[in-house]
């Protein structure tokens, strides 16, 4: 995506062939900030912390923080070590786990001297395979908006989204903002509600930064509002990203999702899950029961961050001292409050047979 007007993704190779360049996710909208990973360990920062993530994005990273490891140590020992450290760092989005796995079928068997230049190969092509997959995604997400707007009439779709599943989440062009890019370059008119998503607020600082940006006209609202603004028919659809969905269409994305898939059904409106098949895990099938859901620190939810109008950042205290906080970072909405995946090959239903015939090659038979 363009920022300034020079074109960029979220990491990238710097020019030395090995270090990688990302965004400081953790200083938008205010700073825009690249940083070097130069190291295993600034690799496993950047996604703990998270100045890197979005499922997407934090597989990317993994990917290239095997090959920054194997920079410092190629041997078996040095390998597993990377891929231990690496899928400690956050344990929901599943795409963490799959991109190490396509490292270590890469350079397992190879040859300690062959190993490093076949990791940086299929790190690579795991962020150009990101790339071009999400911009199916949003080929096909297309045809869901643009039939909206054929039955408005050509007036102006109206689009709810959660959290950040836009560029910034991915390397490129985003999953659930693919279609909404895709929609607004063709000259659709459309306009999106932006949830702010409590606690860290990635749709106020990420999204509507990236939507401001790429002229895409957006309206921030409080995550307590989608329900309201359903009721009184002033969303067409709503369109959400996801760290992990299960062979059997459950669909686990950032807190606050399920309420606003249960919003949805309760009004009629249509609830799409965007995402690309590393983010289908196969292996699990009841999300609300099977999927991880990390929790981060209670400062997330009781502390705020933010510019003061005489440009000072600062953050404040927004509860009273000593009071506790719990920090669940994901929820699972299950596959009947959905009314389908948007993914690389097409729109499908959020069932285990629509799962597995459209990526046969990786249910397993599930
Ligand atoms: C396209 S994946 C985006 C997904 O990741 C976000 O979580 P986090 O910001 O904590 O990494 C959120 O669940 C988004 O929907």
């Amino acid at each position: 995506m363009k920022v300034d007007g020079r074109h960029t993704r979220t990491i990238w190779l710097e020019s030395d062939g090995v270090t990688v360049g990302t965004i400081d996710q953790r200083l938008l909208p205010h700073r825009y900030v690249t940083v070097r990973l130069e190291t295993l360990a600034d690799a496993a920062e950047a996604i703990r912390s998270m100045l890197v993530r979005g499922a997407p994005l934090i597989g990317a990273t993994a990917a290239y923080g095997v090959c920054l490891a194997l920079r410092e140590d190629a041997s078996d020992a040095g390998l597993e070590a990377a891929c231990e450290t690496l899928a400690k760092t956050r344990p929901t989005a599943i795409n963490l786990r799959w991109a190490l796995g396509e490292m270590l079928a890469a350079v397992r068997n190879l040859p300690r001297e062959a190993r490093l230049a076949a990791a940086y190969a299929r790190a690579n092509a795991i962020a150009d395979e990101d790339v071009a997959i999400n911009q199916a995604i949003g080929r096909h997400g297309l045809a869901l908006i643009e039939e909206i707007a054929r039955r408005k009439g050509g007036g102006r779709v109206e689009i709810l989204t959660h959290c950040n599943a836009g560029w910034l989440a991915t390397v490129d062009v985003g999953t659930a903002t693919a279609p909404i890019y895709t929609a607004h370059d063709k000259g659709l008119d459309l306009h999106v509600f932006v949830d702010e998503t409590r606690p860290r607020n990635q749709g106020a600082s990420l999204t509507a930064w990236e939507l401001t940006h790429h002229g895409v006209p957006c309206t921030l609202v409080a995550d307590n509002a989608g329900g309201h603004l359903m009721q009184h028919g002033q969303v067409d659809l709503v369109i959400v990203g996801t760290d992990r969905v299960t062979a059997q269409g459950d669909v686990c994305n950032k807190i606050g999702t399920y309420l606003k898939a249960l919003a949805a059904h309760d009004n009629g409106v249509p609830f799409y899950v965007a995402l690309p098949s590393p983010t289908i895990d196969f292996a699990v099938s009841d999300g609300v029961r099977e999927i991880p859901i990390e929790e981060r620190g209670e400062e997330e939810v009781t502390l705020m961050a933010g510019k003061t109008a005489d440009g000072r950042f600062e953050t404040v205290r927004i509860a009273p001292d000593g009071v506790r906080a719990s920090n669940y970072g994901f929820d699972v909405t299950p596959a009947r409050l959905v009314t389908g995946l948007i993914t690389e090959r097409g729109v499908i239903a959020p069932t285990r047979a629509a799962l597995a015939a459209a990526f046969p090659e990786r249910s397993g038979g599930a």
